[in-house]
């Protein structure tokens, strides 16, 4: 047990979770928890591994190529994308513990708050990576959803996603689907891959050490028709091992229902090692490596100095707040937030008086229901994958029970991006 966990601050905070509303963000969490870090911020632990995220691109049949080499380097690209993918996790959810001892509430973005940053092409000495840029926008305050999207513009790679989560509390976690997905599209090769968000737990809340821990399934779903569906579970399952996932590759979604089926078999954990086998037996450590979440460092993106930022940058915006939490000063936090929750009550108060709804900077709300959109990359790959179409928890299949009400998603208007005159990267 950690010091924190007899703390009063830490009893009283749970027992405001037992009273919890399903909002994480209106519960008031005693100091030692909060994070300096905005959620909008978390856009960027998509691309840590730019390399991974641009290796499929390098991975293209030649010209004249038989039907079966096509085939073959299909493969290998759904493999190097399954990779890409397992490596994001370990930021995406280990990057506060690592940092910071345990998971963190992060800052509640404001509605228009934007992150933007870049990778440079530090991996080649010929510059065929070329830099990886990323944008982030609070694109919803009430639910909280946030829109990125990261661009290779020398590989002609754009990932394109949004979250929102929904929680809810079971006697010692708080449970989370996330919603929302990525769309990851290579233009040079005119192939897209569309990627769903796993549920998770926040476990550890006893202990006063919260971490994330991965469940159930997610999915990679290529245009080609390869799909991987990867399975995610704690320490309960066999390996006795956290964060542990088996992933399976299948030639497509309909073989995907047998696992029999699968090609290639990866598992182990995706906060570390992880080893793959073809066909669809579970690999252990003896056979082939196929990632090492420790080995490879995350390369963290340049941010440009506070000074140069527009006032709708988060790390600007919340300077003064990210300083208070820094210094554990509880008046001064709350001081701080409150101006800037005031400003933005305000904001709401003059949009409602005037009726200039927010607009937001560079993604459009796309409807998938009133027939604007006939045919996009995310309509043939829900398609092709059965997945629904609809505003239902990430990974919901054609059919289940979310399958149904509104089929609204965020979209990157790169149009906007080029027309932008104040944000720079
Ligand atoms: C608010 C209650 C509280 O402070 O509880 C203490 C604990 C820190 C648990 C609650 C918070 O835990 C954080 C973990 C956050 C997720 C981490 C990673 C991701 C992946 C990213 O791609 C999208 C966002 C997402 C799902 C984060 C969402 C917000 C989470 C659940 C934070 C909880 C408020």
């Amino acid at each position: 047990m950690t010091s924190f966990a007899q703390s009063s601050s830490w009893t009283s905070f749970l027992k405001s979770i037992a009273s919890f509303n399903g909002d994480l963000s209106s519960l008031t969490a005693p100091p030692f928890i909060l994070s300096p870090t905005s959620l909008s911020e978390y856009s960027q632990y998509w691309a840590e591994h730019p390399d991974l995220l641009v290796e499929p691109n390098f991975l293209q049949q030649t010209p004249d190529a038989s039907k079966e080499e096509v085939d073959a380097m299909a493969l290998k690209r759904i493999i190097a994308v399954t990779k890409w993918f397992i490596a994001t996790l370990r930021s995406q959810y280990c990057s506060r513990n690592e940092s910071m001892g345990s998971e963190k509430k992060p800052l509640n973005p404001f509605l228009g708050e934007v992150f933007v940053g870049k990778w440079e092409d530090t991996e080649t000495t010929d510059g065929s990576l070329g830099e990886t840029i990323l944008l982030s926008e609070q694109v919803s305050h009430h639910p909280p959803v946030t829109a990125y999207a990261v661009h290779n513009a020398k590989n002609s790679v754009v990932l394109q996603g949004y979250n929102g989560i929904r929680s809810s509390i079971s006697a010692t976690s708080i449970n989370v689907k996330q919603y929302g997905h990525a769309l990851l599209e290579y233009k040079e090769l005119d192939e897209s891959y569309l990627i769903t968000l796993p549920p998770l737990h926040i476990e550890g809340l006893i202990s006063a050490s919260p971490f994330v821990e991965l469940e159930g399934t997610s999915y990679i779903q290529s245009s080609n028709g390869y799909i991987t569906v990867v399975e995610y579970s704690g320490r309960g399952w066999v390996s006795g091992k956290k964060n542990t996932f088996k992933a399976r590759i299948y030639k497509d979604q309909l073989s995907s229902n047998k696992k029999e089926n699968a090609l290639l078999s990866i598992s182990g954990q995706w906060s570390g090692k992880s080893y793959y086998a073809k066909g669809y037996s579970s690999p252990n450590s003896k056979n082939d490596l196929f990632y090492d979440a420790q080995a490879s460092e995350p390369h963290h993106l340049k941010v440009k100095p506070i000074e140069e930022q527009h006032e709708l940058e988060s790390r600007k915006a919340w300077l003064k707040v990210a300083e208070a939490i820094k210094k554990s000063d509880y008046d001064l936090i709350n001081e701080e937030k409150t101006l800037i929750e005031n400003a933005q009550r305000d904001l709401r108060k003059q949009e409602a008086e005037s009726g200039d709804k927010w607009q937001t900077r560079w993604f459009d709300y796309v409807n998938y229901l009133d027939g604007t959109v006939s045919h996009d990359a995310f309509l043939n790959l829900t398609n092709i994958s059965n997945l629904s179409i609809r505003n239902a928890p990430s990974g919901s299949l054609k059919g289940s029970k979310y399958d149904e009400g509104e089929a609204q998603h965020w979209r990157i208007n790169i149009q906007k991006w080029q027309d932008e005159k104040e944000i720079k990267i």
